[in-house]
């Protein structure tokens, strides 16, 4: 069997070699011509998988290592008949630990508190839900706005304007539907942005159409009392230099590219073509992860709090390194700006996430055990 794979997806040797003969692309150079006689697809998101791509091709599965789908005509693949597969929550850790990062940035820029915040999560889902978790764990006051899961379960969640009248700080992880009555395209558009409390916080880390960025550049240029950051752009890879300049972060669509993100995406997707084949999965991802270059960190009981938050996230993952990255790749022509997010992403370097991190508690401090396990790090006793 052929197979045509998105050269950045990692661990392609290990998981799928023994299926067949693996065809390495750019993920935007993957067009009909590239897939030949190949039967099975594995893609990121910036490969477009439609009608034009595979009409007539061999294709008969596709595997996205994402959460997000918007980039798959999943009516097409329907009616095509093609199997498909996405991988559910992979790198939704990876973008927790984004938001928390940009948090700790504002507040230190801003002089602000964020326990004295409210947080409005929109779209409470794989990252939504683990965003809220941590941040309610942290007992800081949340309020969440997923229209879906309160038709379906009831129980305490907000219309979006309750979150846009009443939150300090508003985090986007809604998918990108572009049609139907729940269409998140342009969710935050114009007459929302006017709509936000003075010196709210917008973060966006689900898909750049979520907010209609044409809108909220003159907004921003207009001197409109918010504060930005943004992670994913309507027109990737072209960044708007305007907008960005308005952003206190901006980055490259790296939110959830931790590497532990990265390789479980590729064996949800092992994991679903074998049992698209019927085999028996023999591969964990256990053996493919390496050591993490910083396992344990030690806090005295009694620390400050704030000083024990910071540290934690920050032992792990700060966004000014990604945000400084992008800006420097903004200044040429739209081939070398385009060209230089591809590669941002490309050449992304290690990154863990705070899940996973060991943190000996040395003495006994209720307070900071609690913080440490909403953290999503596990508390280790010391003397
Ligand atoms: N920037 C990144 O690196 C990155 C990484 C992972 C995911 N993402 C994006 O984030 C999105 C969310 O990820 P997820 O894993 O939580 O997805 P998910 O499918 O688990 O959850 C999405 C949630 O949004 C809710 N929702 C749908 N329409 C809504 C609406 N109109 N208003 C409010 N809520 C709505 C759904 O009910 C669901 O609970 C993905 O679709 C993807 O596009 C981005
Ligand atoms: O939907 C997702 O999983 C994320 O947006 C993902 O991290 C995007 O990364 P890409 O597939 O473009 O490498």
């Amino acid at each position: 069997m052929r197979i045509v794979a998105d050269e950045n997806i990692p661990l392609l040797d290990e998981f799928f070699a023994d299926f067949g003969e693996i065809r390495r692309l750019p993920g935007r150079a993957i067009d009909r011509a590239a897939l030949g006689d190949a039967e099975l697809l594995l893609v990121r998101s910036v490969t477009r998988v439609d009608r034009a791509l595979l009409e007539g091709s061999r294709i008969g599965f596709v595997g996205t290592c994402t959460i997000g789908t918007d980039h798959l005509d999943v009516d097409y693949l329907a009616e095509a008949s093609i199997p498909w597969s996405r991988a559910p929550g992979c790198n939704a850790r990876g973008v927790v630990d984004y938001v928390l990062g940009s948090l700790l940035v504002l507040a230190e820029r801003l002089g602000v508190e964020l326990p004295q915040r409210t947080y409005g999560v929109v779209g409470a889902g794989q990252v939504g839900e683990r965003l809220v978790g941590m941040l309610r764990g942290l007992g800081w006051r949340v309020l969440v706005c997923d229209p879906p899961r309160q038709r379906a379960e009831g129980g305490e969640f907000v219309d979006l304007q309750q979150i846009i009248e009443q939150c300090d700080v508003i985090s986007l992880h809604t998918p990108l539907l572009r049609d139907g009555e729940l269409a998140t395209r342009h969710l935050i558009d114009a007459q929302r942005l006017k709509q936000l409390r003075p010196g709210a916080w917008l973060i966006n880390a689900s898909r750049g159409e979520v907010i209609d960025t044409d809108a909220l550049r003159e907004h921003l240029q207009q001197g409109a009392d918010l504060h930005v950051v943004l992670d994913v752009w309507e027109g990737e890879p072209l960044v708007d230099p305007a907008l960005a300049a308005l952003c206190h972060i901006a980055t490259p669509h790296i939110a959830g590219y931790s590497l532990d993100g990265k390789l479980r995406g590729t064996a949800q997707i092992y994991q679903a073509f074998c049992r698209h084949r019927g085999i028996t999965p023999t591969l964990q991802l256990e053996s493919f992860t390496p050591e993490r270059w910083l396992p344990r960190l030690s806090i005295k009981a009694g620390s400050d709090p704030a000083w024990v938050l910071a540290t934690l996230c920050r032992a792990v993952y700060d966004p000014r390194r990604d945000d400084s990255d992008l800006r420097r790749g903004l200044g040429g022509d739209v081939q070398a700006r385009k060209s230089s997010f591809d590669l941002l992403r490309k050449r992304y370097p290690m990154r863990r996430e705070v899940q996973g991190l060991e943190v000996e508690l040395i003495g006994e401090d209720a307070h900071l055990r609690t913080l440490i396990t909403a953290l999503g790090a596990r508390v280790i006793s010391g003397s």
